[in-house]
């Protein structure tokens, strides 16, 4: 028996790496990771030990505490004791409203602006009482002997919960009592309050401490805000799913081919015959095993996804040309993956070349921390040539063994959670996105939040073209039905009901927008603007665009930019969300741009600003008609290119000369026309002795536009008498060359 390595030893006896390093573990033996080498001693050991005790090791399995994405049912409601117990200070800084009233009460009743004193509302008998109120809360409970209090019957409720505020008469319900009861103590106050008033978390505690009552607030779980949940990975249920891969490296090192390579040899088995459709990511079997990879290689694309919370790759792939080595970009991706704690496989590409110089490559790597395994390190290295499809195989078995140990898990009976890959905006289907799912499965029909848009499942097609119904963990798909186009990396997430979804996009979109607000209005500035305008000679359209959602934004933005007519562009100077304000107008009055809106109006002082300041503002509810208006003006905005066109000749019969009019020419229309705009250019003898334009054209004594051929009419030229009898006149326009 020969040596072997782990991973090919428990391969061979369908076991994991994971079992055998323990099984080698117990016998004695120091296994490093799954690459190590087992002698034929202990091959044998095991073989003898895995008869006996194969059971023994899968209970020690299961034992074992669990890993990765470890993480309890995500609870809806978190309760925190708010004990009514607080500091008057606090109310004495804000005075409005409702909360205004009780620095009255405080005066009125003369209460010390001291926390100790609980009795803050109770006048006289309370006032010498100095008792805290969350202390006394149980006596006052019980006998109600004070006050008001003696009167009420019911028992009030240890303590009340609230969530945000409540209304007088809510909480009034709350406490058993009548809402009349409240009014009254809010009157006693100085408040005036009615059963609908809003009173403010602080007058309810206020309120509820004078009643001896506590306050629970509800902490309500911010659904809008999902992406701070988690995936909610359920490691009770969750099972193993496809490893999700980035390939990157430097450039012209063979991503690109290497993606192209493994795509077009291991397309998905069962779906082979479908059309290669390119969404951003694809999936591929290799030993009846999925692995899925995105299709954007470099590290780029993996790092905005990242910068906007997705963290989506399990594994990279380095790809590093063995003729040329380690270079800046192998090293960023490295930094890369490492900030992402993403493990890394290298693949030495390029193998085929005569100059590869693998063992270099190596060298070069171990010197960033990435030691061969066969060089007593921990990082696996395949060689390749992505080219001539040499390796692949291998990479593919590689990327499976590290997905073995990793134990990716997913729930795929749990509604859909992932990250958006790509999206765009297709002029037929409408917003367009590649969705991974991270969690669950995603079916037809779902109720969506994507990012800020939300919308319902459409339809879904596959990396081959297919067209789905449902999808479940680490797969890719692309899906259409939202309303507007997410971003790349923005996560998505599935709600039961399509009126939740849209509740929660709502207030994502709004949130959005408020932030973006705040972010814009400093971002403005004159100063650089007219620095933008100053450079270069390149004609361009300047322009502001707003938008109800940042999706719409880039939407709007990537489109306008793509705009290119004859070498005339679009200038974005400025593109925000939100409502168009006056100080959009005054920006684009000072660049002279155009403000494009879409879905979104001006404010009436926008509205008269943009009037004094004759600012254009183009208002669209459909992102193309934007594009195609913005297209055609743009053609007619061009310096157009002019052509003679003659339209007409004439022939001097007579001529008259009028005082104070000139020469007036009595002519003949041989052929064609003239008309009143017409340029004349007057012959005598083949010879151009004049060209300019027509002054008169009269039939008659009457005015005339023009005059066709076969009649008389009368012309003077602009500023030449010098016309005789027997003179031609011809009549051109200019006519302008449209663009093709
Ligand atoms: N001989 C050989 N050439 C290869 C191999 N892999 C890629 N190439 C060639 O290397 C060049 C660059 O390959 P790409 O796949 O475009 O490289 P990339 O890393 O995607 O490049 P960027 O997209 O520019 O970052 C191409 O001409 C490929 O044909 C290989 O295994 N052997």
């Amino acid at each position: 028996m020969s040596k072997m390595r782990v991973y090919e030893y428990a391969k061979e006896h369908k076991l994991t790496s994971k079992e055998i390093i323990s099984n080698l573990e117990g016998l004695g033996y120091s296994v490093k990771s799954h690459m190590s080498i087992i002698e034929d001693n202990a091959i044998k050991q095991l073989n003898k030990k895995l008869k006996i005790k194969t059971v023994t090791v899968h209970q020690a399995e299961t034992a074992k505490p669990k890993k990765k994405n470890e993480e309890g049912p995500v609870s809806q409601t978190k309760i925190k004791d708010t004990r009514a117990n607080r500091p008057t200070r606090e109310m004495n800084e804000k005075p409005s409203g409702v909360t205004k009233g009780r620095q009255e009460i405080n005066r009125k009743t003369g209460t010390a602006n001291d926390s100790s004193d609980g009795n803050r509302f109770g006048g006289g008998s309370r006032r010498s009482g100095g008792r805290r109120n969350s202390r006394s809360n149980s006596r006052r409970r019980g006998a109600q002997q004070h006050g008001s209090h003696q009167r009420q019957e019911i028992r009030l409720p240890e303590k009340i919960t609230l969530s945000g505020s409540l209304t007088v008469g809510q909480f009034a319900e709350k406490l058993g009592r009548p809402s009349t009861d409240i009014i009254k103590k809010l009157m006693a106050l100085g408040v005036m309050a009615t059963k609908n008033q809003d009173l403010d978390k602080e007058t309810v505690e206020l309120l509820a401490a004078d009643y001896g009552v506590s306050v629970e607030e509800e902490v309500v779980v911010d659904e809008a805000s999902f992406e701070d949940e988690g995936l909610g990975i359920d490691e009770e249920t969750a099972v193993i799913r496809p490893p999700v891969v980035t390939i990157m490296g430097h450039v012209d090192h063979g991503k690109t081919t290497l993606l192209d390579s493994i795509r077009h040899t291991k397309i998905t088995a069962g779906e082979a015959g479908g059309i290669t459709q390119h969404i951003g990511a694809y999936q591929v079997t290799h030993d009846g095993k999925k692995i899925t990879f995105l299709d954007t290689p470099g590290h780029a694309a993996f790092t905005t996804m990242r910068a906007r919370g997705a963290e989506i790759t399990d594994i990279t792939v380095l790809v590093v040309a063995a003729d040329d080595g380690v270079m800046p970009q192998t090293i960023e991706a490295i930094h890369h993956a490492r900030a992402a704690k993403v493990p890394i496989i290298v693949a030495v590409n390029k193998i085929d070349k005569p100059n590869a110089n693998p063992d270099h490559v190596m060298q070069e790597l171990s010197e960033q921390g990435l030691v061969p395994e066969d060089w007593g390190g921990d990082t696996i290295f395949v060689k390749i040539s992505a080219k001539k499809g040499t390796g692949i195989d291998d990479l593919l078995e590689m990327i499976l063994l590290v997905a073995e140990i990793e134990e990716f898990k997913a729930n795929p009976e749990k509604l859909a959670r992932g990250a958006v890959i790509e999206a765009q905006l297709d002029k037929g289907k409408g917003p367009v996105a590649t969705l991974l799912i991270q969690n669950g499965t995603l079916k037809i029909g779902d109720p969506i939040v994507v990012g800020n848009t939300f919308g319902r499942v459409r339809a879904m097609v596959n990396d081959v073209g297919r067209r789905v119904k449902k999808v479940g963990p680490s797969t890719p798909v692309e899906i259409t039905g939202l309303n507007n186009v997410p971003l790349a990396g923005d996560q998505f997430i599935v709600f039961e009901d399509e009126k939740k979804a849209r509740q929660i996009g709502e207030i994502r979109a709004e949130r959005a927008l408020i932030t973006e607000r705040k972010e814009t209005t400093s971002k403005v500035s004159l100063d650089d603007l007219f620095e933008k305008i100053k450079e270069g000679e390149m004609k361009e359209i300047n322009v502001v665009i707003k938008a109800d959602v940042q999706g719409s934004v880039e939407a709007l933005s990537g489109s306008l930019k793509k705009i290119d007519v004859d070498g005339v562009k679009i200038n974005i100077i400025h593109a925000g969300v939100g409502g168009i304000s006056e100080s959009d107008i005054i920006l684009a009055s000072a660049s002279n741009a155009i403000i494009i809106g879409f879905n979104v109006r001006p404010d009436n002082h926008a509205k008269k600003v943009a009037e004094e300041e004759k600012v254009d503002i183009r208002l669209y509810r459909v992102i193309y008609d934007a594009i195609d208006e913005m297209e055609a003006a743009m053609k007619g905005m061009l310096d157009p290119e002019y052509k003679e066109k003659v339209i007409g000749q004439l022939e001097v019969r007579t001529i008259f000369k009028v005082s104070k009019i000139g020469t007036i020419a009595g002519c003949y229309v041989t052929d064609g026309k003239i008309s009143k705009d017409a340029g004349i250019r007057l012959v005598r003898n083949g010879v151009v002795i004049y060209e300019g334009h027509v002054d008169t054209l009269k039939r008659f004594k009457d005015d005339a536009k023009e005059v066709k051929s076969g009649f008389e009419c009368g012309v003077t030229l602009e500023n030449f008498n010098d016309i005789k009898e027997g003179d031609t006149m011809e009549a051109y326009i200019m006519e302008e060359v449209q663009p093709k």
